[in-house]
Parts: C-alpha cells; structure tokens; sequence
C-alpha cells in the first residue's frame, strides 16, 4: 500500500491562482520523502490537501490508504505533523503543549521523553511565548511525534534551526523511519534532504517535474563533474582519445594532472581509457556538480525540464 496517493491532484485558489496542476505522485510505505519545490511551487498547498485543511479542486489524494476528504479525523489521528509556521500558544509551557497533543490524541507518550528528543527539556516549564525561533521550532516537531505516527509530515522542519537543529531533525527522521513510519517533508534546500531521503519529488510551479532517487536525478540532468586525475607522462593522442570520449566535453591539462569535464555517467570510461593507453593514473578526484546546481536545473525558470 502507498501511505501517499495522489491522482491527477489539482488545486485553484478563489483569487485564480493555479497552485497545483494534476499531481500523480505514489509515496511508499514506509519512506523517507523529499517533497522539493522553489517558493510557490505548491508545497504547502498538497500538504493542506492531504490533511483536509484546504480542499482539491480535481484529482483524489489518499493518505494510508484513507481518502484525505472524507477519512479526515482518522488521516489526522494516524499523521503527524509539522506544519509550516505554526504558532504557539504563548501562555502555555512547552510541557504543555506537548501534553495538550497527548490528551487530544488519546496517546500513552511521556512529555517529558519528548521534548527531551527534540532537545528542550531544560526549557519544558518555561512559557513557550517566550522560546526562540528554533525552540518554537523543535517543540512543533516533538508535537508532531506524540502518538508514534504512522505518518510524518513535515512543513519545512529545518526553518529556523541552527546547524545542530538541523542534525536533529536529520536524527529524528531516521529514527522514526527506522520504527516504520512514513516521512514526507518539504524543502526547498536539496542539499538538506539529500542526506535522509530515499527520494525526492521536485515540484515546480505546480507540476512534478522529477520523482526519483538523488542520485537518478544528478543522472537524469546529466548533470556534470570534474574529474582531476593525477597522470605519469602522456603524449597528445593520449588527450585526445579522452577528449573524443562519450560524455566528455572539456579536457584541461595542467602539472600532471589532467582536469576533465564529464557527464556523470561517463567517468570510468575516462580512467579505463588512460589506462589502456599506458598512462599512469596515479590519483583522482571527482568534484560533483552541486546540489544547488542539480536543484536549479530542474526548477529555474529558464529551463524546460
Ligand atoms: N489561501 C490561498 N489563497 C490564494 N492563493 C494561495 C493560497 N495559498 C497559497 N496560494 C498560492 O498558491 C501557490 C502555491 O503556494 P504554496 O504555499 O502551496 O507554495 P509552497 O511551495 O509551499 O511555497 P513556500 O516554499 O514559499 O512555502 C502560490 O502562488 C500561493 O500564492
């Protein structure tokens, strides 16, 4: 079973804005999902559908095997979620905020043990009012494990959080991953999902225009890299026949290295054949293109993908 199923997902905002435009997307059970997108894309407005805070304008979205629309209350008992700039209640504690979501959910969690994994134990009595960005931030994320979800959906969840918050919420991810549960977060920073996510989805003023593995999309845009290979003596033709080379498209030379641009694919065929050629390759390196650039191809507006 897929935990998430959307269907030719469609939504038009009153004002005319068409935020979505026939989304087909299967997340697996039991993933780990980046859902990608520059500002627009339409990010938050799938996950408004899949929790029945907005309503689709064409197209089925179904959420553990329940329909997003009509299983609402049991979509949202079995889902946890992170929603994007969430506000707090200032007045409240973050214990008890977290215990506010225990009662509601009828769970057996500790508030204690929780906020202790989202690392603001020391700050679960003071008024949450009060707590910075990133404490805001980690006490929703703790909100949204209270229950052992079957689901995780995260708006966004690194916003705010400082480098070791980022790490944590890498951490958290993994854990409940590891537990079963299914996670889907948005970002619009690949290099932030790349470490944790089984795949990604990349979603561009509406439309998916990839689902894939990281590493498939770096192929799919063929995407290139620099080889630097640390060569013994070559002659001229030894250049050349690399130049010649699928994939190749510039070659460098400089102090005993050659520095060769190739398509990602092509990089063995680059060493095999210095080496058939009798030149020794004594070292190399790969510098890859980077995530920036990968995530750019496929969203900047010049650029048809
Ligand atoms: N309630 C609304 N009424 C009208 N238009 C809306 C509404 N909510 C979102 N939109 C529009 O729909 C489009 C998609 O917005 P959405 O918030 O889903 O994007 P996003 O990918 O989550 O962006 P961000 O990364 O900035 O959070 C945008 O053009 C936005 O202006």
């Amino acid at each position: 079973m897929a935990a998430i199923e959307l269907d030719g997902l469609a939504k038009e905002y009153s004002g005319g804005v068409t935020a979505l435009r026939g989304i087909d997307l299967d997340v697996r059970d039991g993933e780990i999902f980046g859902f990608l997108g520059p500002n627009g894309a339409g990010k938050s407005t799938t996950i408004n559908i899949l929790l029945d805070f907005v309503r689709p304008s064409g197209g089925s979205a179904r959420v553990l095997g329940l329909d997003a629309q009509d299983d609402t209350q049991e979509v949202r008992r079995r889902t946890g979620v992170l929603p994007e700039g969430y506000t707090v209640y200032s007045r409240l504690t973050g214990r008890q905020h977290v215990e506010f979501v225990i009662e509601s959910k009828d769970a057996d969690d500790y508030a204690d043990e929780i906020l202790e994994r989202v690392g603001i134990e020391d700050a679960a009595d003071r008024k949450a009012g009060d707590y910075s960005k990133g404490m805001k931030q980690r006490l929703t994320l703790g909100m949204a494990l209270v229950g052992d979800p079957d689901l995780l959906i995260l708006d966004e969840p690194s916003t705010g959080l400082d480098p070791s918050g980022v790490q944590d919420v890498r951490r958290i991810v993994k854990e409940e991953s590891d537990r079963g549960t299914t996670v889907f977060f948005s970002s619009h920073i690949l290099s932030q999902v790349e470490a944790v996510c089984d795949r990604v989805g990349i979603l561009r003023k509406g439309e998916l225009v990839a689902v894939d593995t990281v590493e498939g999309l770096r192929d799919a845009a063929g995407t290139e890299a620099r080889l630097r290979i640390s060569v013994g003596e070559y002659e001229p033709e030894d250049v050349e026949a690399v130049r010649a080379l699928e994939g190749v498209s510039e070659v460098q030379q400089r102090d005993g290295e050659l520095i060769v641009s190739v398509a990602d694919g092509s990089k063995t065929s680059v060493l095999t054949t210095l080496e058939d050629r009798g030149v020794a390759v004594n070292d190399f390196e790969t510098e890859e293109a980077s995530l920036e650039e990968l995530f750019l191809s496929y969203t900047d507006e010049e650029v048809d993908a």
